[in-house]
């Protein structure tokens, strides 16, 4: 049995990262995509992963993004694990993990079974897998849509390497989402919002204490 892991992702001022780690969560994600309304400079990362360092996993979350670029968060940011949320093939994972010496986490788009055969050509090259809801049709982003998928298709999930849960959780359903997905780590951007873009710290003590309300989970 372990604990879960959980993961607030799209911090982008000082004090919503004080507040999320002062609630001991496991990885805080810096979004790098403009079209986001997380976007962070790197000026303000390396600010915010700076105070996370050593407390929490500090997730760079790109989005097809190019090598100069990535090679530049890399160096000046210091991620822990580099999130890629676009259409990065398992070659490019694999090179990035490499050239970088980093943990890898994919996130694969999920609507019915059939897309969780992407997953497992994944999950040989990368370090976990971040399933999340397909974005609606005509969205901007690619992830942190506040959609969710049905849980009950990760049940049972005979995968090489773990997996975290996101889309569309929030506080009132993240104990559910754990149940019925196995799930043994959670990630939340817009259910911790109080609008677009804006965390709400009181919504992030609630995700956290009611994801911490399940039972431990199986191990990793
Ligand atoms: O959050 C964003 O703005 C974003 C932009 C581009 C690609 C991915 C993005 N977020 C991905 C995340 O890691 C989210 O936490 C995940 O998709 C869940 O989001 P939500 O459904 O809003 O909780």
């Amino acid at each position: 049995m372990t604990d879960l892991l959980i993961k607030i992702c799209g911090i982008s001022t000082e004090e919503t990262m004080q507040a999320t780690l002062d609630l001991g969560v496991d990885m805080v994600g810096l979004v790098f995509f403009p079209k986001s309304p997380r976007h962070v400079s790197l000026t303000q990362a390396c600010k915010l992963a700076d105070m996370a360092r050593g407390k929490a996993k500090v997730v760079a979350l790109t989005v097809n993004m190019d090598l100069d670029s990535l090679s530049r968060i890399n160096e000046l940011v210091a991620p822990d694990i580099f999130q890629f949320h676009g259409n990065e093939t398992p070659e490019a994972c694999a090179a990035a993990k490499v050239m970088y010496n980093k943990q890898v986490m994919k996130a694969v788009a999920i609507s019915d079974r059939s897309d969780l055969e992407e997953a497992l050509y994944y999950s040989i090259v990368a370090d976990r897998l971040l399933f999340d809801a397909k974005p609606p049709k005509g969205s901007d982003l690619p992830g942190g849509n506040g959609v969710t998928f049905d849980w009950d298709l990760l049940k049972d999930l005979d995968l090489a390497k773990p997996f975290m849960l996101s889309g569309g959780l929030d506080a009132s359903n993240v104990a559910q989402a754990i149940t019925r997905s196995g799930a043994t780590a959670v990630d939340v951007s817009s259910g911790v919002e109080r609008e677009k873009g804006v965390k709400d710290i009181e919504k992030i003590r609630a995700f956290v204490a009611a994801a911490r309300s399940v039972s431990p989970v199986a191990g990793e």
